[in-house]
């Protein structure tokens, strides 16, 4: 479960108050709400990315507000995937670990693994600028799975895709999240995405977080 308990961030002219988020465990939560509204700055407090000001994060009732980004146990994948350019897709999936000094052994290992699970076994010695949209969008994914975290963030991670490459990442999130029984946060500005994916639906609007009910999905303004 996450839990973020009257979150306070400030930056700039903009802020949000009294924030307040709770994520059942293998939910996928869905957060929509305008440009500008906070959505990234929220997901980057969870991640450990963003200061806050006060308020605390829980995740299954450990309190991770003051825990360092790599020790969260967070997969986050953030907007356009953001792979170092000089780094080969396997070097890029093996980074959290080299961070971590995990043996060489492991690291291969479980980058072997996740190549596999991803289906980008043919291109780990392949530099971003060669991968192709949706192997970029799989090597940022394989990469924030390689701590084995409990919990994954996307920043709107199908936006730049065009529609078959949508549909695939998309099916790919679904069955990549129940395999590893994982609880999502992933934003997006689209209720097709939202509807498809998400278990329960928040909207950021005005420094509120609105919990939007399945049933009115549909009909709900955005
Ligand atoms: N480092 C920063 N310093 C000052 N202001 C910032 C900083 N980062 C973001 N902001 C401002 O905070 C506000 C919220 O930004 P954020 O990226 O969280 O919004 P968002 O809801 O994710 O937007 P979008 O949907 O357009 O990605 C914006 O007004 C942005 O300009």
């Amino acid at each position: 479960m996450i839990k973020m308990e009257a979150i306070h961030i400030q930056q700039g002219d903009f802020s949000l108050e009294d924030i307040n988020l709770t994520i059942p465990s293998q939910a996928y939560a869905v957060l929509m709400g305008g440009s500008g509204t906070g959505k990234t700055s929220l997901m980057e407090a969870l991640c450990g990315l963003r200061k806050i000001s006060s308020g605390a994060i829980f995740i299954n009732d450990k309190n991770i507000s003051h825990m360092d980004p790599w020790d969260r146990k967070i997969g986050y994948v953030p907007q356009d995937g953001a792979l170092f350019p000089h780094l080969s897709a396997g070097e890029q999936i093996a980074f959290p670990l080299t961070i971590k000094k995990t043996l060489r052994n492991e690291i291969n290992k479980t980058v072997t693994e996740l190549a596999e699970l991803m289906e980008i076994t043919s291109v780990l010695n392949s530099y971003p600028n060669t991968l192709s949209g949706g192997e970029k969008q799989r090597v940022a994914l394989a990469r924030a799975l390689a701590m084995g975290p409990e919990v994954l963030c996307f920043d709107e991670p199908l936006s730049a895709l065009d529609e078959e490459l949508h549909d695939e990442i998309s099916q790919l999130l679904a069955k990549l999240v129940k395999l590893k029984k994982l609880t999502v946060l992933h934003i997006t500005h689209s209720m097709r995405e939202a509807q498809s994916l998400g278990s329960i639906i928040f909207k950021l609007s005005k420094g509120r977080i609105i919990n939007i009910p399945k049933e009115s999905h549909k009909s709900y303004e955005l």
